[in-house]
């Protein structure tokens, strides 16, 4: 079946989008692994598929990894999809839904799209953990780096803060701290230095893609982590490899992201 997508990105974090809104598509985990193939295939950070809305949204987003595996968030996908029903309905407010819940999303009149991510959750069992543990600092460690923060985005996300990032090597500690035994859906690696109360740099191994030039939900999570541990106040420019993202954790518990969003280019693909 031939069928058209578009690849956009935002911050480089790179998205195959499908619409399977008028007929369902025939995904398999081996096929989506094939397709974000970079040398075989399209290549792809996050596979998204575009699904019939639910009742009080506009569009069901469904997110996959390379490795197949499902995503219940992603931060810089819903601001892509965001700007596509954007374009398509002429309004400037949509809902997107996730298997996490429904994600309101506004264009702002600087051209950026600003996404609510709903609220974290800290639990224990949210992320989830293995066993009971503090969320705010896990006794886990791995080299050079311990103790990380761990919540919730609607996916898994751990936090380690360092002093300097660049004394450490993401790509060597991402795989193993992904598949650690403390969690037992895997978890998103973020990697964090505070630069100032405003602002953090952070690089993120994503769970079932690896490393990545910017993870939505993983910026979110990390201004979470750093303000709760009383790093940072609760509003962030976040800088990741490809650039920055706007966090703001308001009052009310809902986390803001606001952030570019880019097509590089169609195409038809067959699935
Ligand atoms: N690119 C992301 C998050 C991707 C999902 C993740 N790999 C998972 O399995 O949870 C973002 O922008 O949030």
């Amino acid at each position: 079946m031939l069928i058209p997508f578009r690849k956009m990105h935002g911050l480089g974090n790179d998205f195959v989008v499908l619409d399977g809104r008028e007929q369902p598509l025939p995904l398999t985990p081996a096929r989506i692994t094939a397709i974000g193939d970079r040398r075989r295939g399209v290549g792809f950070d996050q596979l998204v598929v575009l699904e019939p809305a639910p009742e009080g949204s506009d569009v069901f987003m469904r997110i996959a990894n390379p490795d197949g595996s499902e995503a219940g968030a992603c931060g810089n996908a819903t601001r892509c999809v965001a700007s596509l029903l954007m374009a398509e309905t002429g309004r400037d407010r949509v809902t997107i839904r996730t298997i996490s819940g429904a994600l309101p999303a506004e264009a702002l009149p600087d051209g950026l799209i600003q996404v609510d991510m709903g609220p974290p959750r800290l639990g224990w069992r949210d992320v989830p953990l293995a066993r009971e543990a503090d969320t705010l600092r896990l006794p886990l460690a791995l080299g050079p780096v311990s103790g990380p923060a761990a919540c919730s985005m609607g996916n898994p996300h751990a936090t380690f803060f360092v002093k300097d990032l660049a004394a450490i090597d993401p790509a060597e500690l991402g795989p193993m701290l992904e598949h650690d035994p403390w969690f037992p859906e895997r978890a998103n690696i973020g990697f964090a230095q505070v630069l100032a109360p405003d602002h953090l740099r952070l690089v993120v191994w994503e769970r079932g893609a690896g490393l990545t030039l910017a993870c939505g939900s993983g910026a979110c999570a990390t201004l979470v982590n750093a303000a709760r541990r009383g790093l940072t106040g609760r509003e962030a420019t976040v800088s990741l490899p490809g650039g920055d993202l706007r966090i703001a954790w308001r009052e009310d518990g809902h986390v803001l992201m606001t952030g570019p969003v880019a097509t590089a280019y169609r195409g038809e693909i067959e699935i």
